[in-house]
């Protein structure tokens, strides 16, 4: 059974936040015949231009390409990370293994499996984290252990804690990865704060074991991109707070273009850690208000601090070290502009990655004219141009905290890595679950979201990409990313319109606290 149904077409699904619990009936049918691609991240990149690229192109694919090597001592953090892009794997896991076991003889396999993970296939890397003081202590690693367990405090704490986190965040440079191994490096080179092991370990455990139970029925996300139908790497599906949250839903939420129909209430964990997650995010929002943001304020159109709650959430489920899920941002639809996402990970680590695509916006009322010295943006005349970055990866250990803060989804794109190894959970398996925590605002009810001419709910994205448009928020058809099931074939006419939509687009204002100004 579809998790979306439409008056017009039950089985249609959807992109963006797309969610499906189990698949439609024939969905394997239909897949094969369609030619349907997985979406990978590494697929070709495809450059898009114009603004009805930034309507249709959602899931960007990685900007990548064969560039002349950066300098590596362009950059000043020693604890830092860097590899090209493209440079991975070139010996096999086994070679690295028993180089680093000659370099490091009294750790055992499977921490040096771990360091090397951690250190994205790196033995060099990995022999120094293996040699850091705090290693040296201990030779046995609990399974699954945060990599900031291997670092002595000087790598951790006392140098990052002391400096500011400067916003807008420095540029990584173009086609360099950078692991972000221990929690107080992220918020210098991404606008997420980490916490290794958010919940009392048993209370991991327990929404682990929830989870695992759920995530049978889960299906993938299902959607069209540049006229073809595509199916995500990894499986999810859709859960909210309570009973009467899921009765809102069902009485209209829209994702492209579809009634959001199989609505889960959380599990009894996932609401037993609702408030410890409402206060901590709170408290971090709030910190970084005071020590990051201009001037101690709030950015224009975040929710004022403290106000930040949770109503509903994804849990996205990838089975085995291939699965994963492409660059994107989040639909803002019914978060609004600013959003905050808390992120908790179970069961096997994986690898998130960070990479910026837009300039940071603070006042979207106005063009975008970005400060000179943010050297995250460069002038030709009076033309900004967007410089194509680099991405910062962060390792996601079992029961850690990822809140990706209010600038992430305008102006960065996040994706799961596919891995090379993976070590298993002892409970989850070859299983990593995240469950994204959402607040969706009152305020962005379905029945208040405009209709484009097709009829349908529209979505709200920002310009990433336009000049002079930069960071401006628009309502805008999103019929071309639904998929589009056989029965649709025939009508030339009707399919055509269907495959491109209508190209509604309505620009979108917001008051100080994110909510819609309507006009
Ligand atoms: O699995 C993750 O860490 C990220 C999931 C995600 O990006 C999403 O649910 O939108
Ligand atoms: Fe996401």
């Amino acid at each position: 059974m579809s998790r979306h149904s439409n008056s017009a077409a039950q089985k249609k699904r959807n992109f963006f936040e797309a969610f499906s619990k189990s698949k439609a009936p024939g969905a394997e049918r239909s897949v094969a015949k369609k030619q349907v691609l997985e979406y990978a991240p590494n697929a070709p990149h495809s450059r898009t231009k114009d603004l009805k690229d930034d309507l249709q192109n959602e899931v960007c694919f990685r900007d990548l390409g064969v560039g002349p090597a950066e300098n590596k001592d362009d950059l000043d953090a020693p604890s830092r990370v860097f590899e090209e892009i493209g440079e991975e794997e070139e010996e096999s896991t086994d070679f690295k293994l028993a180089l680093l076991s000659s370099l490091q003889p009294s750790l055992p396999p499977e921490t040096l499996l771990e360091l090397l993970l951690t250190c994205n296939g790196s033995v060099s890397e990995a022999a120094k984290l293996a040699a850091s003081p705090s290693k040296k202590q201990s030779t046995s690693v609990p399974t699954q252990s945060s990599l900031s367990t291997f670092l002595s405090p000087s790598d951790t704490d006392s140098t990052q804690s002391t400096r500011k986190i400067p916003f807008p965040l420095p540029a990584i440079p173009k086609f360099k990865t950078l692991h972000l191994t221990t929690p107080s490096q992220v918020p210098f080179y991404a606008p997420a704060t980490l916490h290794p092991s958010f919940l009392p370990s048993e209370l991991a455990n327990q929404l682990l074991s929830e989870c695992l139970g759920e995530v049978p029925s889960f299906g993938k996300y299902e959607f069209r991109l540049f006229e073809r139908n595509v199916s995500s790497p990894h499986t999810a599906s859709f859960f909210v707070k309570n009973e009467e949250i899921a009765a809102q839903h069902r009485r209209g939420y829209m994702y492209n273009g579809s009634y959001l129909d199989d609505i889960r209430t959380f599990t009894p964990t996932m609401r037993t850690i609702v408030p410890l997650l409402e206060s901590f995010v709170n408290e971090q929002i709030q910190d970084r208000i005071t020590n990051v943001y201009p001037d101690g304020q709030k950015l224009k159109h975040m929710l004022p601090a403290g106000k930040w709650h949770i109503t509903s959430a994804f849990m996205n489920c990838y089975d085995g070290a291939k699965q994963s899920v492409g660059w994107h941002s989040d639909q803002l639809t019914y978060l609004g502009p600013r959003t905050v996402i808390a992120s908790i990970s179970l069961g096997v680590e994986r690898e998130f990655r960070l990479r910026r695509v837009a300039p940071v916006v603070v006042d979207t009322t106005v063009p975008f004219e970005p400060e000179p010295d943010v050297g995250t943006a460069e002038t030709e005349g009076k033309e900004w141009k967007w410089q194509p970055e680099g991405q910062a990866s962060i390792h996601l250990p079992h029961n850690s905290l990822l809140i990706m803060h209010a600038e992430c989804q305008e102006s960065w794109k996040h994706s799961v890595h596919p891995a090379n190894n993976i070590q298993p959970h002892p409970v989850a398996g070859g299983k990593r679950i995240n469950i994204t925590f959402r607040c969706y605002r009152q305020s962005l009810r379905p029945d208040k979201i405009p209709k484009c001419k097709c009829g349908v709910g529209c979505v709200l994205k920002t310009v990433q990409r336009v000049k002079d448009r930069m960071g401006w928020y628009f309502w805008g058809c999103q019929v071309a990313n639904q998929w589009k099931d056989d029965e649709e074939d025939g009508d030339q006419e009707t399919d055509k319109k269907r495959e491109g939509g209508c190209g509604y687009l309505m620009w979108a204002k917001f008051d100080e606290d994110g909510d819609p100004i309507w006009e």
